[in-house]
Order: C-alpha cells, then sequence, then structure tokens
C-alpha cells in the first residue's frame, strides 16, 4: 500500500486558507494561546457582558458527602486537550476548559430559576440526565426550584412549566423517552428568551442534537445582547453519536447493546433457513456508528453497510457477489444495514432490504434465498438507558450544573480523552462526526465481518488524501490575531484511532 508523503507546509497553508475564508464565529471565539502551541478554545462567561457580577462560596464544600474529597474544587486553569496522542515535537494544539465544580459561584441557591428542556429525537439516558440535574442542583447547590419544559423548545411559549423535584423525578432514569416530551421543527428563538425573561429564568439546560444545540447558541446569543444573567448550557444527545469532538453520545452504549437482540434474532433465523439471509436495519441516517459497533460487537454478522462506505450491487465486486459468495461458503448471512446505507441504490434499483423481494435476488444470481428483515429502528433509541449510560448521564448531568454555577455560558459539555471539559458550542455543530473508512476502526469491522470494502484501489487513495487534506486545514486563530498551530499529526477526527 503506498504511504503518503510527509506534507512540507500545512500550517502556513491552513492559515492562509483560513484567512481568505474566515468562519463565521471567528468574531466569537474566545481563543487563548499558550506556550508550544498551546491553544485554549474557551467558553462565554456572564463576566463577559456582566463584569461586576459577584461571587459566592460554593456551598459544596460545607456538603457532607464532599468532606472527604482531596481536592474539592477544579483548578481555574484546568483544560482538557482534544489531542491525546502526541508525538516529540507535536504542538499542544486545542484544549478545552476542564468541567468541575469552582470554588466561588455566581449564584446564592434560593435566587437559582433552572429549566430543563429535552429537543430531537429520543435517546435511552434523557430521563437520567433530567433526573441528576433536578437532584444535583437540589442536593449539592441547594437550589429548589427547578421547572422542566414540556415539548421542546416550542414548550418555552406554548405550554406551561411543570415543577421538577428530586421526589418527582426519582424513578425516571427507569423509564425510556423523556417525561418532559420532545419535539422537531423550528422554534421562535426571541419567544424563548421573552419566555426565560418573564418567568425569571437564570439556568437553563438544553438536552438535545446538533440541531438542538444550533438553537442553543442562537439563544445564548440573544441572552447576551438582552443582557440577561441567564446561563444557557448544552448537553449533547444523539443515538447516532455524531457529534464532533467529544468521546462518545450517552445512549449511544444502550442502543447498540439494543441491536445486539436484533442481530441475534436475525443470525437465528437465517441459520434455520436453507440460504438464510437475516438483514437487521438500524438507525444512522448519516453516520454509521450504531451499525458498525453492533457489527463489532456481535460477530455474527457477514456485511454491515453505513453512509459513510458506498456500495455497488451488481458486477464482478459487488453486494450480490458477495451474498452468493457467502451463501455458497456458509449456508446463510446476517446483513446490518445503517438506514442511510446506499439510499440511491435501494431506492432505485433494487428493493432488496425494504420490500424483501427474494424474487429480485433470485432472477439476478439464479439462487434461492430466504430472506428475513427486521426493522428495530425505534426500539433500540425507545429503551431506558443500561448502566454504563446511567453513569455517564449523570456524569453530564453534574459537570453541566457545575459551569452554570460557576458562572460559565453558552456552552456544551462532554467528555473528551476521558475527560469531561466545557466546549463552545460552535466546535460540535460545526461539523457532523461520521465514520472514517480509512481510519483502523472500519477496517476492524471489514477483518470481522470478511466482507469487500466495495471500493477500488484508486477511491481509497483519494479518500485518504481528502481526510489528510480536511485534517491539516482544521486550523484557528487566538485571539491576538496569530494563527494557531495544528500540530504535524493532528488527526482532527474525534474518536477516530
Ligand atoms: N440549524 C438550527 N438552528 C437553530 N435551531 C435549530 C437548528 N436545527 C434545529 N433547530 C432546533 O432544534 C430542535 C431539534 O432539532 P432536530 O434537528 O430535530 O434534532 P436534534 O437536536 O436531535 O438534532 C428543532 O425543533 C429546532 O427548533
Ligand atoms: O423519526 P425521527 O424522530 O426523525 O428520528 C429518526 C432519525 O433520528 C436519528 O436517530 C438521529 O437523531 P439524533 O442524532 O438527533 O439522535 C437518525 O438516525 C434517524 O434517522
Ligand atoms: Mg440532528
Amino acid at each position: 500500500m503506498k504511504l503518503l508523503e510527509p506534507r512540507k507546509e500545512p500550517l502556513a497553508s491552513a492559515a492562509a486558507a483560513a484567512a481568505k475564508a474566515p468562519c463565521k464565529w471567528a468574531m466569537k471565539k474566545k481563543l487563548v494561546g499558550g506556550d508550544a502551541g498551546y491553544v485554549l478554545e474557551d467558553v462565554p462567561h456572564l463576566t463577559d457582558y456582566m463584569p461586576e457580577l459577584p461571587t459566592y462560596p460554593n456551598p459544596l464544600q460545607d456538603n457532607p458527602a464532599y468532606s472527604v474529597v482531596k481536592q474539592y474544587f477544579v483548578n481555574t486553569d484546568d483544560t482538557v486537550t482534544q489531542k491525546i496522542v502526541v508525538r516529540k515535537n507535536s504542538a499542544r494544539g486545542t484544549h478545552f476548559r476542564r468541567a468541575g465544580p469552582r470554588q466561588r459561584v455566581y449564584f446564592q441557591p434560593d435566587d437559582v430559576n433552572a429549566a430543563i428542556v429535552t429537543c430531537g429525537g429520543l435517546c435511552p439516558g434523557l430521563n437520567t440526565v433530567i433526573r441528576e440535574l433536578v437532584c444535583g442542583l437540589y442536593d449539592m447547590y441547594g437550589v429548589t426550584s427547578v421547572v422542566g419544559i414540556e415539548g421542546g423548545y416550542k414548550g418555552f411559549y406554548s405550554r406551561n412549566t411543570v415543577t421538577l423535584t428530586p421526589k418527582s423525578v426519582n424513578d425516571i432514569h427507569k423509564r425510556g423517552g423523556t417525561i418532559l416530551g420532545t419535539s422537531r421543527g423550528g422554534h421562535d428563538t426571541a419567544k424563548i428568551v421573552d419566555s426565560l425573561q418573564d418567568r425569571g429564568i437564570n439556568q437553563v439546560y438544553i438536552i438535545g442534537g446538533d440541531g438542538t444545540q444550533q438553537g442553543a447558541s442562537v439563544i445564548y446569543e440573544e441572552v447576551r445582547r438582552r443582557g440577561l444573567k441567564c446561563a444557557v448550557v448544552g448537553v449533547p444527545k444523539t443515538i447516532d453519536n455524531d457529534i464532533a469532538v467529544i468521546d462518545k453520545s450517552f445512549g449511544f452504549d444502550t442502543a447498540v447493546e439494543e441491536a445486539q437482540r436484533a442481530i441475534n434474532a436475525a443470525h437465528v433465523e437465517a441459520e434455520s433457513a436453507e440460504n438464510g439471509i437475516g438483514v437487521v436495519k438500524l438507525m444512522g441516517r448519516n453516520s454509521g456508528f450504531i451499525a458498525m459497533y453492533a457489527t463489532l460487537a456481535s460477530r455474527d454478522v457477514d456485511c454491515c453497510l453505513i453512509p459513510e462506505s458506498p456500495f455497488y450491487l451488481e458486477g464482478k465486486g459487488g453486494l450480490l457477489e458477495f451474498v452468493e459468495k457467502r451463501l455458497k461458503d456458509s449456508g446463510h448471512m446476517v446483513i446490518v444495514v445503517a438506514e442511510g446505507a446506499g439510499q440511491d441504490l435501494i431506492a432505485q434499483s433494487m428493493n432488496f432490504v425494504d420490500t424483501q423481494d427474494q424474487d429480485h435476488f433470485k432472477k439476478k444470481t439464479n439462487f434461492p434465498i430466504t430472506l428475513k428483515y427486521i426493522d428495530p429502528t425505534y426500539m433500540i433509541r425507545a429503551v431506558r438507558s443500561n448502566a454504563s449510560d446511567n453513569v455517564y448521564c449523570t456524569l453530564l448531568a453534574h459537570s453541566a450544573l457545575h459551569g452554570a454555577m460557576a458562572g460559565y455560558s453558552g456552552f456544551t459539555v462532554a467528555p473528551v480523552n476521558g475527560r469531561h471539559a466545557y466546549i463552545p458550542f460552535y466546535r460540535i455543530t460545526e461539523k457532523q462526526n461520521k465514520v472514517v473508512i480509512t481510519d483502523r476502526m472500519w477496517a476492524r469491522v471489514l477483518c470481522s465481518t470478511n466482507q469487500p470494502c466495495f471500493l477500488s484501489h484508486e477511491d481509497v487513495e483519494n479518500m485518504k488524501h481528502d481526510d489528510d487534506e480536511r485534517h491539516h486545514l482544521h486550523n484557528t486563530q487566538l485571539l491576538d490575531g496569530s494563527p494557531a498551530k495544528c500540530s504535524p499529526n493532528c488527526n482532527g477526527s474525534a474518536g477516530a484511532e
């Protein structure tokens, strides 16, 4: 395999490209430079536009549960590195502010009026995040006013609020969905901020995916424009695990686990029939992470199809040829298809998956098959979250409310390389995370299924080149105007290995 030549001047060209096409966020970025190429992509703080705000001692220091903690509070200078793999001469690169409780807070418990809203599609763990926000605010900070907004963003101006107490949310983590309800579709930012003002809400926790976080970012801008003391905090949610920068989204583990049940059923059905094919359709309109991880976890899958990896049906090296070969070799097979995979092909030419058209396959291959199609799409996201997601959701909720109490606003919270961090909205909304099919993880899938990659050598080389270009263009501008240096081994894609 051809190795790529080391790039000669990636940093200079990246800086020049950025200068030519300044991103719409350039003015809003809060970047701080340090030694050896260190960059902090900081999040806004209420004091950015309300410099005189008073502070108070953090009530956590009097909490008996925390009395044994060696260091109660996160050092104000602590940051979390975005890139964990470095070389001897690497620039230190991008960092985010470390999440956690601060020594001084900007809200007194009695003054806090918090609101929680869930938006977008469902995801296991939504109720756990709600529960832990409520209990955390009550138990750690002595807050006693928390309301839920029903029905997503629109609920701010079309519904009454519901009072949330530790008692009312006590068991909700054992249920799927969201007790608050959710919605897609548009919303009116001005009306939402009017509602925050009218109700005296000064901390708002917004749980949702990329669309929701973009909405939260605009809400934050409006809150700031009006000069309100209101912390706007995003908690990222996506069943597809397609949010950039963060390690993993909550509910993803649960979804992959639930998908195993469908794959097992498909395997049993396929094994029991002559030339049995079990097809499982999983969520993932744009990103194939659920299909990829469910395939790797199962070991019963013969072929995994995801939106990021193009494939073709007929002819040499096509899917049908592979299916025929695998059936001849082992008498049955399991195919996992992410819903966005080969959309054009499936719609236009085959109806292989959607109509269970067994005659079609027979016509094409002269080969009798028994096809069983399982569609657990909504089942994998409607379940309650598993133990590991419950713990994850608890930490997310705690990190979120520590940030709000400490006066940060206009940020989202998530683990980056295992440590929770406060991330500016633009970093998680500017780009969707996708499976990189030139990374080792996808190779692991191909190895485990032994399926062809359905790509020519030339396609693979072109993709590698495109990835390389993208990674080196991922640069940024410091507050003093100088370009922050992207390190020579910047891999640019969160979660990639
Ligand atoms: N680009 C956007 N800018 C501002 N708000 C948005 C944007 N996209 C979606 N929203 C708001 O966020 C809500 C949820 O978005 P949606 O894309 O449906 O789900 P998700 O947050 O899971 O991606 C929508 O109801 C809409 O009001
Ligand atoms: O039917 P709905 O509610 O639009 O949801 C389906 C879609 O939402 C997704 O699950 C992604 O949503 P999130 O990333 O916001 O969780 C897609 O995979 C799927 O196509
Ligand atoms: Mg979305």
